[in-house]
């Protein structure tokens, strides 16, 4: 069976990470194989590049530089083997949030980051490129509130809310470039987020309409 490469994206907050449980549990429940994974890290090298990210202030190439070694680690070592596998790859943040973060959020020049691209994410036919995008798009203020209190805020998360609009509109630009980018409207309840991803799985062939999962 073919592999599938499901990213998750979205601004700080906007509900990504609460469905992923939910995401496993569908497409396990159509007898499919799961690798889990997250963005910066996923092995043990980029975990470590992944502590200094977040919490070492650094000038945005340096920054970028780290986000693309984590990932090549990443996609050596356990993206490229479990798509081979054909196994389903839920990735919580790709390289578009490279594009969203260092390019739209700290204003990195975009042509750098692609040439990084090209070179972390080639592949024998194409560059490796998710097959589908969910972007949870929330207001910056709400994600705001929302992790009010919630945990104690990483180097991002401490952002002011203008470094999350310029993110968001990077999202908002790549996702406008992309049929494999599918919105999801994040202001609403957990259940009604739910089932706009499931729908949107269901139209695109990825799940059977009636999968029976629940976030
Ligand atoms: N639909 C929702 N309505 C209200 N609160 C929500 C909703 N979805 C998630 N939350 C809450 O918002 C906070 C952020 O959610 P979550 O951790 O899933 O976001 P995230 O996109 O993974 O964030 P990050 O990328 O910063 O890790 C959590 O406290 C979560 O319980
Ligand atoms: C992949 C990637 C991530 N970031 C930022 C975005 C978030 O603030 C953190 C990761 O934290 P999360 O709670 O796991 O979402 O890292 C980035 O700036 N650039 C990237 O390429």
């Amino acid at each position: 069976m073919k592999g599938l490469f499901l990213t998750l994206e979205g601004i700080d907050g906007a509900g990504k990470s609460s469905h992923i449980d939910a995401l496993e549990a569908l497409f396990k429940a159509q007898g499919r194989a799961v690798t889990r994974t997250r963005e910066p890290g996923g092995t043990p090298l980029a975990e470590s590049l992944r502590t200094m990210i977040l919490e070492q202030p650094m000038d945005p190439l340096t920054e970028s530089l780290l986000v693309f070694a984590a990932r090549r680690d990443h996609v050596v070592r356990v993206i490229d083997p479990a798509l081979a596998r054909g196994d389903v790859v839920l990735c919580d943040r790709f390289t578009d949030a490279t594009f969203a973060y260092q390019g739209a959020g700290r204003g990195f020049d975009p042509a750098v980051l692609s040439t990084l691209e090209a070179w972390v994410q080639a592949a024998p036919q194409a560059l490796l490129q998710p097959d589908i995008t969910l972007w949870f798009d929330l207001p910056p203020e709400t994600a705001a509130e929302r992790l009010a209190g919630a945990r104690l805020p990483d180097k991002f998360e401490s952002q002011p809310v203008e470094f999350f609009r310029r993110v968001a509109a990077g999202y908002a630009a790549r996702a406008a470039a992309a049929p494999r980018f599918a919105r999801i409207d994040a202001s609403r309840s957990r259940e009604q987020v739910w089932q706009q991803v499931e729908a949107v799985l269901a139209e695109r062939g990825l799940v059977a309409a009636d999968s029976g999962a629940r976030a």
